[in-house]
Protein backbone atom coordinates (compact mmCIF):
# COMPACT_ATOMS: atom_id res chain seq x y z
CA UNK A 1 0.00 0.00 0.00
CA UNK A 2 1.40 3.50 -1.08
CA UNK A 3 2.40 4.94 2.17
CA UNK A 4 0.14 8.37 3.03
CA UNK A 5 1.72 11.39 2.06
CA UNK A 6 1.80 13.49 5.12
CA UNK A 7 3.22 17.20 4.87
CA UNK A 8 5.83 17.42 7.12
CA UNK A 9 5.87 17.77 10.14
CA UNK A 10 1.80 16.82 10.44
CA UNK A 11 -0.43 19.00 12.09
CA UNK A 12 -1.94 16.97 15.25
CA UNK A 13 -5.28 17.19 16.40
CA UNK A 14 -6.70 14.91 19.50
CA UNK A 15 -9.19 15.37 22.17
CA UNK A 16 -7.33 14.96 25.52
CA UNK A 17 -8.07 15.80 28.49
CA UNK A 18 -6.99 18.51 30.99
CA UNK A 19 -8.43 17.86 34.82
CA UNK A 20 -11.53 15.91 33.64
CA UNK A 21 -13.11 18.51 30.39
CA UNK A 22 -12.27 17.19 26.63
CA UNK A 23 -10.36 19.54 25.10
CA UNK A 24 -9.58 19.64 21.38
CA UNK A 25 -5.98 20.14 21.34
CA UNK A 26 -4.24 21.17 17.76
CA UNK A 27 -0.25 21.42 17.18
CA UNK A 28 -0.19 23.21 14.31
CA UNK A 29 4.43 23.33 12.93
CA UNK A 30 3.49 25.08 10.31
CA UNK A 31 2.13 28.28 11.92
CA UNK A 32 4.54 27.24 14.87
CA UNK A 33 1.74 27.36 16.96
CA UNK A 34 -0.09 24.71 19.85
CA UNK A 35 -3.60 25.74 20.46
CA UNK A 36 -6.55 23.85 23.12
CA UNK A 37 -10.02 24.62 23.35
CA UNK A 38 -12.87 23.75 25.55
CA UNK A 39 -14.91 20.73 23.69
CA UNK A 40 -18.50 21.89 24.65
CA UNK A 41 -21.07 19.07 25.77
CA UNK A 42 -23.75 18.44 22.48
CA UNK A 43 -26.36 19.79 24.53
CA UNK A 44 -25.22 23.34 25.16
CA UNK A 45 -25.20 24.58 21.36
CA UNK A 46 -23.69 27.67 20.12
CA UNK A 47 -21.62 28.53 23.59
CA UNK A 48 -19.03 30.77 22.64
CA UNK A 49 -15.47 28.83 22.58
CA UNK A 50 -14.80 29.82 26.01
CA UNK A 51 -11.15 28.32 27.61
CA UNK A 52 -8.88 28.58 24.05
CA UNK A 53 -5.38 29.05 24.58
CA UNK A 54 -3.14 29.35 21.77
CA UNK A 55 0.95 29.12 22.73
CA UNK A 56 3.64 29.90 19.77
CA UNK A 57 5.99 26.89 20.10
CA UNK A 58 9.08 29.42 20.40
CA UNK A 59 6.89 30.21 23.92
CA UNK A 60 6.91 27.13 24.99
CA UNK A 61 9.16 26.38 27.96
CA UNK A 62 9.57 22.69 28.39
CA UNK A 63 7.58 19.42 27.80
CA UNK A 64 7.74 16.37 29.83
CA UNK A 65 5.57 13.17 30.75
CA UNK A 66 3.63 13.92 33.44
CA UNK A 67 4.57 12.13 36.93
CA UNK A 68 1.23 10.46 37.76
CA UNK A 69 0.94 10.05 41.48
CA UNK A 70 -0.61 7.04 43.02
CA UNK A 71 -3.66 8.56 45.10
CA UNK A 72 -4.36 10.58 41.60
CA UNK A 73 -5.00 7.13 39.75
CA UNK A 74 -6.82 5.42 42.31
CA UNK A 75 -9.29 9.02 42.66
CA UNK A 76 -9.90 8.66 38.47
CA UNK A 77 -12.00 6.67 36.05
CA UNK A 78 -8.59 5.61 35.07
CA UNK A 79 -9.08 2.39 37.03
CA UNK A 80 -10.11 0.01 34.17
CA UNK A 81 -7.12 1.59 32.36
CA UNK A 82 -3.63 -0.19 32.70
CA UNK A 83 -1.38 2.60 32.98
CA UNK A 84 -2.84 6.63 32.78
CA UNK A 85 -0.81 8.71 30.61
CA UNK A 86 -0.96 12.47 30.77
CA UNK A 87 2.55 14.89 29.30
CA UNK A 88 2.55 18.17 30.94
CA UNK A 89 3.13 21.63 29.23
CA UNK A 90 5.41 24.80 30.49
CA UNK A 91 4.49 27.49 28.62
CA UNK A 92 4.81 31.56 28.94
CA UNK A 93 1.88 33.68 30.18
CA UNK A 94 2.25 37.22 29.86
CA UNK A 95 0.63 39.47 32.63
CA UNK A 96 0.33 42.67 32.47
CA UNK A 97 3.40 45.66 31.97
CA UNK A 98 5.81 43.36 30.55
CA UNK A 99 5.52 40.84 33.33
CA UNK A 100 5.69 36.94 32.67
CA UNK A 101 4.87 33.94 34.29
CA UNK A 102 5.15 30.32 33.55
CA UNK A 103 1.58 28.79 32.91
CA UNK A 104 1.63 24.72 33.35
CA UNK A 105 -0.74 22.33 31.88
CA UNK A 106 -1.69 18.73 31.82
CA UNK A 107 -3.07 16.73 28.76
CA UNK A 108 -4.42 13.24 29.75
CA UNK A 109 -4.39 11.14 26.92
CA UNK A 110 -6.97 8.02 26.27
CA UNK A 111 -4.07 5.34 25.31
CA UNK A 112 0.06 5.38 25.66
CA UNK A 113 0.67 5.69 21.98
CA UNK A 114 -1.09 9.22 21.78
CA UNK A 115 0.59 10.30 24.35
CA UNK A 116 3.76 9.46 23.08
CA UNK A 117 3.15 11.18 19.45
CA UNK A 118 2.60 14.17 21.36
CA UNK A 119 5.95 14.07 23.27
CA UNK A 120 7.55 13.52 20.25
CA UNK A 121 6.17 16.09 17.96
CA UNK A 122 5.97 18.70 20.80
CA UNK A 123 9.82 17.59 21.81
CA UNK A 124 11.00 18.13 17.91
CA UNK A 125 9.55 21.42 18.16
CA UNK A 126 11.47 22.04 20.95
CA UNK A 127 14.22 21.12 19.71
CA UNK A 128 14.22 23.28 16.68
CA UNK A 129 14.40 26.30 18.83
CA UNK A 130 18.57 26.22 18.51
CA UNK A 131 19.02 29.31 19.88
CA UNK A 132 18.31 28.65 23.47
CA UNK A 133 20.55 28.09 26.30
CA UNK A 134 21.57 24.47 26.81
CA UNK A 135 24.74 25.21 29.78
CA UNK A 136 24.89 28.15 31.81
CA UNK A 137 27.43 30.24 34.12
CA UNK A 138 25.72 31.74 37.12
CA UNK A 139 27.09 34.78 38.88
CA UNK A 140 25.01 35.45 42.30
CA UNK A 141 25.87 38.53 44.17
CA UNK A 142 25.11 37.63 47.42
CA UNK A 143 25.72 41.61 48.84
CA UNK A 144 23.89 43.59 46.35
CA UNK A 145 20.34 45.03 46.30
CA UNK A 146 18.77 43.59 49.50
CA UNK A 147 21.01 41.07 49.61
CA UNK A 148 18.64 38.67 48.38
CA UNK A 149 20.29 37.53 45.68
CA UNK A 150 20.71 33.94 46.71
CA UNK A 151 17.26 33.23 47.47
CA UNK A 152 15.51 34.95 44.67
CA UNK A 153 17.76 32.53 42.31
CA UNK A 154 17.14 29.55 44.23
CA UNK A 155 13.39 29.88 44.91
CA UNK A 156 12.50 31.52 41.30
CA UNK A 157 15.11 30.68 38.75
CA UNK A 158 16.72 27.29 38.99
CA UNK A 159 13.20 25.33 39.38
CA UNK A 160 12.46 27.01 35.69
CA UNK A 161 15.92 26.32 34.62
CA UNK A 162 15.93 22.78 35.57
CA UNK A 163 11.96 22.55 33.94
CA UNK A 164 14.05 23.83 31.04
CA UNK A 165 16.65 21.40 30.74
CA UNK A 166 18.85 23.53 31.46
CA UNK A 167 22.48 23.20 33.45
CA UNK A 168 23.62 25.57 35.62
CA UNK A 169 27.08 26.29 37.23
CA UNK A 170 26.61 28.80 39.96
CA UNK A 171 29.26 31.14 41.85
CA UNK A 172 28.53 32.53 44.67
CA UNK A 173 30.53 35.91 44.79
CA UNK A 174 32.79 36.20 47.62
CA UNK A 175 34.27 39.92 47.27
CA UNK A 176 33.85 42.34 44.99
CA UNK A 177 35.04 42.29 41.22
CA UNK A 178 35.08 38.34 42.11
CA UNK A 179 32.67 37.39 38.92
CA UNK A 180 35.47 39.78 36.43
CA UNK A 181 38.48 37.98 37.82
CA UNK A 182 37.13 34.72 37.65
CA UNK A 183 36.17 35.05 33.60
CA UNK A 184 39.87 35.61 32.73
CA UNK A 185 40.33 31.63 33.68
CA UNK A 186 36.90 29.85 33.28
CA UNK A 187 36.65 28.08 29.51
CA UNK A 188 33.84 30.35 28.31
CA UNK A 189 33.66 27.51 25.03
CA UNK A 190 31.49 25.31 27.67
CA UNK A 191 28.50 28.03 28.14
CA UNK A 192 26.18 29.19 26.02
CA UNK A 193 25.77 32.16 27.82
CA UNK A 194 26.73 33.96 31.13
CA UNK A 195 23.74 35.00 34.00
CA UNK A 196 24.13 37.64 36.70
CA UNK A 197 22.31 37.51 39.77
CA UNK A 198 22.57 40.97 41.18
CA UNK A 199 22.60 44.86 40.10
CA UNK A 200 23.59 46.86 37.34
CA UNK A 201 27.32 46.59 38.88
CA UNK A 202 27.03 43.15 39.06
CA UNK A 203 25.99 43.14 35.29
CA UNK A 204 29.47 45.76 34.97
CA UNK A 205 31.35 43.43 36.40
CA UNK A 206 30.68 40.21 34.56
CA UNK A 207 30.65 43.08 31.50
CA UNK A 208 33.93 44.14 32.07
CA UNK A 209 35.69 40.30 32.70
CA UNK A 210 33.81 39.24 29.07
CA UNK A 211 35.12 42.13 27.63
CA UNK A 212 38.78 42.17 28.70
CA UNK A 213 38.71 38.38 28.49
CA UNK A 214 37.63 38.85 24.64
CA UNK A 215 40.52 41.63 24.15
CA UNK A 216 43.19 39.37 25.84
CA UNK A 217 42.38 36.41 23.93
CA UNK A 218 42.43 38.97 20.32
CA UNK A 219 45.43 40.56 21.82
CA UNK A 220 43.86 43.97 21.74
CA UNK A 221 44.82 46.91 23.56
CA UNK A 222 41.64 48.32 25.24
CA UNK A 223 43.66 51.36 26.58
CA UNK A 224 44.02 52.87 22.84
CA UNK A 225 40.69 55.05 22.72
CA UNK A 226 40.54 54.38 19.25
CA UNK A 227 41.15 50.91 18.78
CA UNK A 228 38.35 48.87 17.29
CA UNK A 229 37.22 45.95 20.25
CA UNK A 230 36.76 42.41 19.00
CA UNK A 231 32.87 41.42 19.58
CA UNK A 232 32.31 39.09 22.14
CA UNK A 233 30.07 36.50 20.68
CA UNK A 234 28.51 34.74 24.50
CA UNK A 235 25.22 36.48 25.80
CA UNK A 236 24.90 37.59 29.06
CA UNK A 237 21.63 37.34 31.37
CA UNK A 238 20.64 39.38 34.32
CA UNK A 239 18.18 38.36 36.94
CA UNK A 240 17.25 41.63 38.75
CA UNK A 241 18.33 41.45 42.24
CA UNK A 242 20.00 44.88 42.77
CA UNK A 243 18.76 48.13 43.86
CA UNK A 244 18.17 50.22 40.77
CA UNK A 245 18.76 47.53 38.15
CA UNK A 246 18.11 49.82 35.33
CA UNK A 247 19.96 47.38 32.67
CA UNK A 248 17.73 44.72 33.16
CA UNK A 249 14.67 47.42 33.18
CA UNK A 250 15.73 49.00 30.67
CA UNK A 251 16.22 45.66 28.26
CA UNK A 252 13.24 43.84 29.47
CA UNK A 253 10.63 46.54 30.48
CA UNK A 254 10.35 45.16 34.10
CA UNK A 255 13.21 44.43 36.78
CA UNK A 256 11.23 40.88 37.80
CA UNK A 257 13.34 37.61 38.22
CA UNK A 258 10.98 35.31 36.83
CA UNK A 259 10.16 37.46 33.73
CA UNK A 260 14.37 37.65 33.18
CA UNK A 261 15.00 33.97 33.71
CA UNK A 262 12.23 32.92 31.50
CA UNK A 263 13.76 35.01 28.93
CA UNK A 264 16.98 33.83 29.25
CA UNK A 265 15.37 30.09 28.74
CA UNK A 266 13.72 30.96 25.36
CA UNK A 267 17.38 32.47 24.18
CA UNK A 268 16.02 35.87 23.48
CA UNK A 269 18.59 38.41 22.65
CA UNK A 270 19.05 41.78 22.32
CA UNK A 271 21.87 43.82 21.40
CA UNK A 272 23.64 46.38 23.24
CA UNK A 273 25.96 49.68 23.08
CA UNK A 274 29.09 49.80 25.14
CA UNK A 275 30.82 52.80 25.65
CA UNK A 276 34.71 52.99 26.36
CA UNK A 277 35.72 55.62 28.92
CA UNK A 278 39.48 56.92 29.17
CA UNK A 279 41.55 59.57 30.76
CA UNK A 280 44.43 60.55 28.77
CA UNK A 281 44.76 57.40 27.09
CA UNK A 282 44.35 55.53 29.87
CA UNK A 283 41.54 52.94 29.60
CA UNK A 284 39.39 53.57 32.73
CA UNK A 285 35.90 52.16 32.31
CA UNK A 286 33.11 50.74 30.31
CA UNK A 287 29.97 51.91 30.78
CA UNK A 288 26.18 50.65 29.17
CA UNK A 289 23.57 52.39 31.11
CA UNK A 290 24.35 56.08 33.07
CA UNK A 291 27.78 58.54 33.00
CA UNK A 292 27.13 60.82 35.00
CA UNK A 293 28.70 63.75 36.68
CA UNK A 294 27.89 66.39 39.35
CA UNK A 295 24.01 65.52 40.81
CA UNK A 296 24.10 61.73 40.37
CA UNK A 297 27.52 61.47 41.04
CA UNK A 298 27.15 63.13 44.31
CA UNK A 299 24.08 60.92 44.67
CA UNK A 300 25.96 57.53 44.36
CA UNK A 301 29.21 59.11 46.35
CA UNK A 302 27.16 60.11 49.25
CA UNK A 303 24.92 56.78 48.92
CA UNK A 304 28.17 54.11 48.93
CA UNK A 305 28.56 54.41 53.01
CA UNK A 306 25.26 54.04 53.58
CA UNK A 307 25.03 50.80 51.53
CA UNK A 308 22.77 49.29 54.74
CA UNK A 309 20.13 50.71 53.68
CA UNK A 310 20.03 49.05 50.69
CA UNK A 311 18.02 50.47 47.75
CA UNK A 312 16.48 53.48 49.64
CA UNK A 313 20.24 54.58 50.22
CA UNK A 314 19.76 56.26 46.88
CA UNK A 315 17.01 58.27 47.61
CA UNK A 316 18.48 59.00 51.07
CA UNK A 317 21.76 60.59 49.51
CA UNK A 318 19.41 61.96 46.79
CA UNK A 319 17.81 63.95 48.94
CA UNK A 320 20.96 65.43 50.71
CA UNK A 321 22.44 66.29 47.09
CA UNK A 322 19.62 68.11 45.88
CA UNK A 323 19.33 70.33 49.04
CA UNK A 324 23.53 70.72 48.85
CA UNK A 325 22.34 71.88 45.25
CA UNK A 326 26.31 72.25 44.34
CA UNK A 327 27.04 73.30 40.36
CA UNK A 328 30.29 72.41 39.00
CA UNK A 329 32.22 74.03 35.75
CA UNK A 330 34.07 72.87 33.12
CA UNK A 331 34.14 72.14 29.50
CA UNK A 332 31.67 69.85 27.62
CA UNK A 333 32.88 68.49 23.81
CA UNK A 334 31.26 66.17 21.85
CA UNK A 335 30.94 64.76 17.97
CA UNK A 336 27.08 64.51 17.21
CA UNK A 337 26.35 60.90 16.08
CA UNK A 338 25.38 61.85 12.18
CA UNK A 339 24.25 57.74 11.29
CA UNK A 340 21.51 57.93 13.87
CA UNK A 341 17.88 58.37 12.57
CA UNK A 342 16.31 58.77 15.35
CA UNK A 343 16.53 61.86 18.27
CA UNK A 344 16.50 62.07 22.07
CA UNK A 345 12.98 64.14 21.69
CA UNK A 346 11.08 61.96 18.84
CA UNK A 347 9.47 60.47 22.05
CA UNK A 348 10.36 57.06 19.90
CA UNK A 349 11.18 54.70 22.68
CA UNK A 350 13.15 51.60 21.79
CA UNK A 351 11.12 48.63 21.67
CA UNK A 352 12.01 44.93 20.68
CA UNK A 353 13.26 44.59 17.30
CA UNK A 354 13.95 48.01 17.08
CA UNK A 355 14.61 49.43 13.23
CA UNK A 356 15.76 52.39 14.35
CA UNK A 357 18.51 50.53 16.56
CA UNK A 358 18.65 47.69 13.28
CA UNK A 359 19.18 50.44 10.41
CA UNK A 360 21.15 52.98 12.65
CA UNK A 361 23.51 50.17 13.62
CA UNK A 362 24.25 49.26 9.38
CA UNK A 363 24.53 52.82 8.81
CA UNK A 364 27.45 52.81 11.43
CA UNK A 365 29.08 49.84 9.71
CA UNK A 366 28.98 51.23 6.41
CA UNK A 367 30.84 54.64 7.91
CA UNK A 368 32.95 51.91 9.87
CA UNK A 369 33.66 50.22 6.43
CA UNK A 370 34.21 53.29 4.61
CA UNK A 371 36.97 54.92 7.12
CA UNK A 372 37.85 51.55 8.47
CA UNK A 373 37.91 52.85 12.78
CA UNK A 374 39.65 55.61 11.70
CA UNK A 375 36.23 57.39 12.05
CA UNK A 376 35.87 57.70 16.09
CA UNK A 377 38.34 60.45 15.94
CA UNK A 378 38.40 62.06 12.56
CA UNK A 379 38.65 65.86 13.33
CA UNK A 380 35.31 66.77 11.85
CA UNK A 381 33.50 69.41 13.69
CA UNK A 382 33.72 69.25 17.64
CA UNK A 383 30.71 71.25 19.53
CA UNK A 384 32.12 72.55 22.70
CA UNK A 385 30.11 74.14 25.41
CA UNK A 386 31.25 75.92 28.19
CA UNK A 387 29.42 76.66 31.10
CA UNK A 388 28.27 75.71 35.33
CA UNK A 389 26.40 72.33 35.42
CA UNK A 390 23.74 70.56 37.72
CA UNK A 391 24.55 67.54 36.10
CA UNK A 392 26.15 66.58 32.95
CA UNK A 393 25.11 62.63 31.80
CA UNK A 394 25.92 60.47 29.06
CA UNK A 395 23.25 57.22 28.56
CA UNK A 396 23.59 54.62 26.68
CA UNK A 397 20.45 53.66 27.42
CA UNK A 398 17.05 55.06 28.65
CA UNK A 399 18.53 54.27 32.39
CA UNK A 400 14.44 53.38 32.79
CA UNK A 401 14.39 52.10 35.97
CA UNK A 402 11.58 51.31 39.05
CA UNK A 403 12.49 55.13 40.20
CA UNK A 404 11.90 56.25 36.78
CA UNK A 405 9.97 54.37 34.46
CA UNK A 406 11.00 56.40 31.16
CA UNK A 407 14.76 56.63 32.00
CA UNK A 408 16.88 59.35 31.94
CA UNK A 409 16.81 59.57 28.34
CA UNK A 410 13.32 57.85 27.24
CA UNK A 411 14.26 57.80 23.47
CA UNK A 412 17.67 56.13 23.74
CA UNK A 413 18.47 53.28 22.26
CA UNK A 414 20.04 49.96 23.10
CA UNK A 415 22.06 49.73 19.92
CA UNK A 416 22.34 52.36 17.59
CA UNK A 417 25.93 52.73 18.35
CA UNK A 418 25.12 56.40 20.17
CA UNK A 419 24.56 57.60 23.23
CA UNK A 420 22.33 60.69 24.69
CA UNK A 421 24.40 63.44 26.09
CA UNK A 422 22.53 65.67 28.56
CA UNK A 423 23.52 68.71 29.71
CA UNK A 424 21.66 70.21 33.40
CA UNK A 425 23.12 73.95 33.91
CA UNK A 426 22.86 75.86 36.82
CA UNK A 427 19.13 76.29 38.22
CA UNK A 428 17.34 76.85 41.00
CA UNK A 429 16.67 74.21 43.12
CA UNK A 430 12.64 75.17 42.48
CA UNK A 431 13.22 74.49 38.81
CA UNK A 432 16.08 71.50 39.62
CA UNK A 433 13.42 69.99 41.02
CA UNK A 434 10.63 70.21 38.74
CA UNK A 435 13.26 69.13 36.33
CA UNK A 436 13.36 66.08 38.56
CA UNK A 437 9.95 65.38 39.18
CA UNK A 438 9.07 65.37 35.51
CA UNK A 439 11.57 61.92 35.27
CA UNK A 440 8.86 60.04 37.61
CA UNK A 441 5.94 61.11 35.41
CA UNK A 442 5.03 61.39 31.48
CA UNK A 443 5.75 64.92 30.91
CA UNK A 444 9.09 65.72 28.95
CA UNK A 445 12.25 66.10 31.45
CA UNK A 446 13.93 68.06 28.57
CA UNK A 447 11.09 70.92 28.35
CA UNK A 448 13.60 73.61 30.42
CA UNK A 449 15.45 75.99 29.30
CA UNK A 450 18.42 74.94 31.52
CA UNK A 451 18.35 71.22 29.55
CA UNK A 452 19.86 69.99 26.56
CA UNK A 453 20.27 66.59 25.28
CA UNK A 454 22.45 65.74 22.00
CA UNK A 455 22.73 62.20 20.70
CA UNK A 456 26.28 62.02 20.11
CA UNK A 457 29.39 59.39 19.12
CA UNK A 458 31.62 60.79 21.78
CA UNK A 459 32.77 63.46 24.29
CA UNK A 460 34.89 64.72 26.64
CA UNK A 461 34.59 66.86 30.16
CA UNK A 462 37.33 68.82 31.41
CA UNK A 463 36.58 70.52 34.91
CA UNK A 464 37.16 74.38 35.24
CA UNK A 465 39.73 73.57 37.82
CA UNK A 466 42.01 71.37 36.18
CA UNK A 467 42.21 73.81 33.09
CA UNK A 468 44.55 76.16 34.57
CA UNK A 469 46.98 73.79 35.16
CA UNK A 470 48.60 70.32 34.12
CA UNK A 471 48.48 67.91 36.11
CA UNK A 472 51.22 66.67 35.47
CA UNK A 473 53.64 69.70 35.52
CA UNK A 474 54.79 70.21 39.24
CA UNK A 475 56.49 73.34 39.85
CA UNK A 476 55.31 75.03 43.36
CA UNK A 477 52.58 77.49 41.74
CA UNK A 478 49.83 74.09 40.88
CA UNK A 479 50.65 72.86 44.37
CA UNK A 480 49.50 75.64 46.26
CA UNK A 481 46.61 75.87 43.98
CA UNK A 482 45.80 72.38 44.61
CA UNK A 483 46.00 73.12 48.14
CA UNK A 484 43.69 76.21 47.85
CA UNK A 485 41.38 73.84 45.93
CA UNK A 486 41.14 71.64 49.07
CA UNK A 487 40.72 74.33 51.52
CA UNK A 488 37.96 75.80 49.54
CA UNK A 489 35.96 72.31 49.61
CA UNK A 490 36.98 72.36 53.80
CA UNK A 491 35.40 75.82 54.21
CA UNK A 492 31.65 75.04 53.38
CA UNK A 493 31.24 78.85 53.79
CA UNK A 494 33.23 79.72 50.24
CA UNK A 495 30.95 80.58 47.67
CA UNK A 496 32.72 79.65 44.83
CA UNK A 497 31.42 76.19 43.13
CA UNK A 498 32.59 73.32 44.69
CA UNK A 499 35.51 71.91 42.85
CA UNK A 500 34.64 69.02 41.32
CA UNK A 501 32.40 66.52 41.90
CA UNK A 502 32.62 62.38 40.78
CA UNK A 503 32.00 60.70 37.49
CA UNK A 504 29.23 58.05 38.40
CA UNK A 505 30.12 55.19 36.01
CA UNK A 506 27.27 52.75 36.12
CA UNK A 507 26.70 52.72 40.05
CA UNK A 508 30.46 52.75 40.39
CA UNK A 509 32.62 56.19 41.19
CA UNK A 510 35.20 56.70 38.57
CA UNK A 511 38.76 58.49 40.18
CA UNK A 512 39.33 60.67 37.31
CA UNK A 513 37.36 63.88 36.40
CA UNK A 514 38.83 64.58 33.20
CA UNK A 515 37.83 61.89 30.40
CA UNK A 516 36.72 60.91 27.65
CA UNK A 517 34.27 58.52 26.33
CA UNK A 518 33.37 56.71 23.24
CA UNK A 519 30.46 54.78 21.87
CA UNK A 520 32.77 51.68 21.06
CA UNK A 521 30.69 48.53 19.73
CA UNK A 522 27.43 46.24 20.03
CA UNK A 523 27.21 43.52 22.35
CA UNK A 524 25.21 40.60 22.39
CA UNK A 525 23.13 39.45 25.55
CA UNK A 526 20.51 36.77 26.45
CA UNK A 527 17.41 39.38 27.17
CA UNK A 528 15.16 40.33 24.76
CA UNK A 529 13.78 43.69 25.14
CA UNK A 530 9.89 43.29 25.49
C1 LIG B 1 11.12 64.20 44.24
C2 LIG B 1 11.16 63.04 43.31
C3 LIG B 1 12.38 63.10 42.44
C4 LIG B 1 12.49 61.79 41.70
C5 LIG B 1 13.72 61.82 40.83
C6 LIG B 1 13.83 60.52 40.12
C7 LIG B 1 15.06 60.52 39.25
C8 LIG B 1 15.49 59.09 39.11
C9 LIG B 1 16.48 58.96 38.01
C10 LIG B 1 17.00 57.54 38.06
C11 LIG B 1 18.24 57.44 37.22
C12 LIG B 1 18.81 56.09 37.39
C13 LIG B 1 20.06 56.02 36.59
C14 LIG B 1 20.66 54.67 36.83
C15 LIG B 1 21.96 54.55 37.03
C16 LIG B 1 22.54 53.18 37.25
O1 LIG B 1 23.48 52.88 36.27
C17 LIG B 1 23.26 53.16 38.60
C18 LIG B 1 23.71 51.77 38.91
O2 LIG B 1 22.65 51.02 39.27
N1 LIG B 1 22.36 53.63 39.61
C19 LIG B 1 22.63 54.73 40.27
O3 LIG B 1 23.63 55.38 40.08
C20 LIG B 1 21.61 55.15 41.25
C21 LIG B 1 21.11 56.50 40.86
C22 LIG B 1 19.89 56.72 41.67
C23 LIG B 1 19.50 58.17 41.58
C24 LIG B 1 18.37 58.37 42.53
C25 LIG B 1 18.04 59.83 42.58
C26 LIG B 1 16.98 60.05 43.62
C27 LIG B 1 16.72 61.54 43.64
C28 LIG B 1 15.83 61.89 44.79
C29 LIG B 1 15.75 63.40 44.84
C30 LIG B 1 14.76 63.79 45.90
C31 LIG B 1 14.64 65.30 45.98
C32 LIG B 1 13.49 65.64 46.90
C33 LIG B 1 13.57 67.09 47.33
C34 LIG B 1 12.36 67.53 48.12
N1 LIG C 1 30.33 39.03 47.42
C1 LIG C 1 30.51 40.35 47.32
N2 LIG C 1 30.93 41.08 48.37
C2 LIG C 1 31.08 42.40 48.25
N3 LIG C 1 30.83 43.12 47.13
C3 LIG C 1 30.40 42.42 46.07
C4 LIG C 1 30.21 41.02 46.10
N4 LIG C 1 29.77 40.61 44.88
C5 LIG C 1 29.69 41.72 44.12
N5 LIG C 1 30.05 42.81 44.84
C6 LIG C 1 30.06 44.22 44.39
O1 LIG C 1 28.88 44.84 44.91
C7 LIG C 1 28.56 45.94 44.06
C8 LIG C 1 27.09 46.22 44.07
O2 LIG C 1 26.43 45.11 43.54
P1 LIG C 1 25.14 45.37 42.63
O3 LIG C 1 25.40 46.46 41.65
O4 LIG C 1 24.73 44.04 42.13
O5 LIG C 1 24.04 45.86 43.67
P2 LIG C 1 23.48 47.32 43.78
O6 LIG C 1 24.59 48.32 43.62
O7 LIG C 1 22.67 47.37 45.02
O8 LIG C 1 22.50 47.41 42.54
P3 LIG C 1 22.44 48.58 41.44
O9 LIG C 1 23.82 48.65 40.87
O10 LIG C 1 21.42 48.08 40.49
O11 LIG C 1 22.05 49.85 42.15
C9 LIG C 1 29.07 45.57 42.70
O12 LIG C 1 29.85 46.64 42.21
C10 LIG C 1 29.93 44.33 42.90
O13 LIG C 1 31.23 44.53 42.32
CA1 LIG D 1 22.66 53.86 22.60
Amino acid sequence: MQPEYLPFPALLCSVLSISRQHYEVTLDPGRALLSWRKLRPRSVKGRTRAGSVTVPLTEIVSVEEAEIDGKYCNSMKWQHMCKPHAFTVRYIKRMKKHRWRCGEVTFWCSEEQMCCHWLQALNDALNQQTHRPKHLLVYINPYGGCKKGKQIYEKKVAPLFSAAGIAADVVVTEYANHARDNLYDVNLEKYDGIVCVGGDGMFSEVLHGLIGRVQKDSHIDHNNPSACLSRCSIRIGIVPAGSTDCVCYATVGINDPVTSALHIILGDCQPLDVCSIHHKKNFLKYSVSLLGYGFYGDVLKGSENNRWLGPARYDFSGFKTFLTHHWYEGTVSFQPAKWVIGSPRDNKPCTSGCHVCRQSSKQLQELQKEQNCRFEHSEEEWTTIKGKFMAINAVSLSCACPRSPKGLSPAAHLADGSADLILVRKCSRLNFLRHLIRHTSKKDQFEFPFVEVYRVKNFQFTPKHFEEYDTESTDIGNVSKKNFAQICTDHPSCVCSHVNSSWNCDGETLDQTAIEMSDKKVKRRLLLMT
